[in-house]
């Protein structure tokens, strides 16, 4: 069956994408996702500008024999240029998105333009919603904000671009970042990202299990799949049909990803699963995503994307 998407100039054959931040810090975590061949493109780890360590360990915990993940990672990456060169060292097969994630405003704006003064002629995406840089708001929640750093951009940048969102827990949110982001000529959305500041505790050491924010970080994996569909199917129903929808949250299956492009997702991403099962996942998805097709009599995910039904 026919299963691929399009976004803007990109064909990705695949609809199987790396949740950023999971599997893909290193150039071997990128090349392998890249030699996958279930992997419809590649998405880099956020970059900001200069390299960092990011938070201290313990920062990442697997929950519920991995129903979930918490993680206050704080940003380690090795910085925008460590990215650039990569992208830039060779051609690529399937589309590649650089994922930037700047903790300020000028840091932000700082990135895009050394994207825009670049070579790099693949996808971008600004990552609006880290939970986990110490003392920064989640900016995708400060709806004013975003409406001015993506003002800001699009003065200059040309590229292709999109932005990562964090979950949202009311409809009249959707509102209202969709009317923003609908005034932008964005490629895609992505959501979601973490559900931001959960708490995990060890009842044997009465303690949390992370060290940084005493403990509170993002939460992911299956326990969040029904927040993900949510907003893939709130925001595909606000967001004009130029901007695309890559949908991320909780899948660890087939039938969650056909779940997600019954929202109306055009890609899909997976994150805490595949830290758990390594790229190999992505075969295993793709694999059960066919059977439930060829069960259904589906010969493409263009006869069912989009179409979830309600109960009239
Ligand atoms: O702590 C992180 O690095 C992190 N962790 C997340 O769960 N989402 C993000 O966007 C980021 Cl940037």
């Amino acid at each position: 069956p026919q299963m691929t998407a399009q976004i803007g100039n990109f064909t990705f054959k695949h609809l199987f994408l790396n949740a950023s931040g999971v599997y893909c810090r290193t150039k071997q975590n990128l090349d392998d996702l890249l030699d996958n061949q279930a992997t419809g493109g590649i998405v880099t780890k956020s970059a900001t500008l200069r390299s960092r360590k990011g938070n201290p360990n313990p920062r990442y915990h697997s929950i519920l024999n991995g129903a979930g993940s918490i993680n206050s990672m704080g940003l380690p990456n090795y910085g925008l240029q460590y990215y650039l060169d990569y992208l830039l060292s060779k051609s690529f097969d399937k589309p590649t998105i650089l994922s930037v994630a700047g903790t300020s405003f000028d840091e932000n704006i700082e990135l895009l333009k050394q994207i825009q003064d670049s070579d790099y002629q693949g996808m971008t995406e600004l990552n609006l919603s880290c939970p986990n840089v110490v003392g920064k708001p989640q900016i995708a929640y400060d709806f004013e904000t975003t409406n001015k750093i993506l003002t800001e951009v699009f003065k200059f940048f040309k590229k292709p671009i999109g932005v990562k969102l964090p979950p949202y827990f009311d409809l009249n949110h959707f509102d209202q970042i969709a009317k923003i982001l609908n005034q932008f000529p964005l490629d895609h959305v992505n959501s979601i990202n973490s559900v931001g500041n959960g708490l995990w505790i060890d009842i044997e050491t009465e303690s949390v299990v992370i060290k940084p924010k005493k403990g509170f970080g993002g939460i992911g994996g299956k326990m969040v799949l029904p927040t993900g569909l949510a907003n893939v199917r709130a925001l595909r129903e606000r967001l004009k049909p130029s901007i695309k929808m890559i949908g991320t949250g909780g899948i660890t299956s087939g039938k969650d990803v056909f779940a997600y492009l019954l929202c109306g997702a055009d890609l899909v991403s997976v994150g805490t699963q595949l830290g758990i099962e390594s790229p190999k996942i992505f075969n295993r998805l793709e694999s059960e995503l066919a059977a439930i097709m060829v069960e259904k009599g589906y010969t493409s995910v263009n006869e069912f994307r989009g179409k979830l039904k309600s109960l009239e």
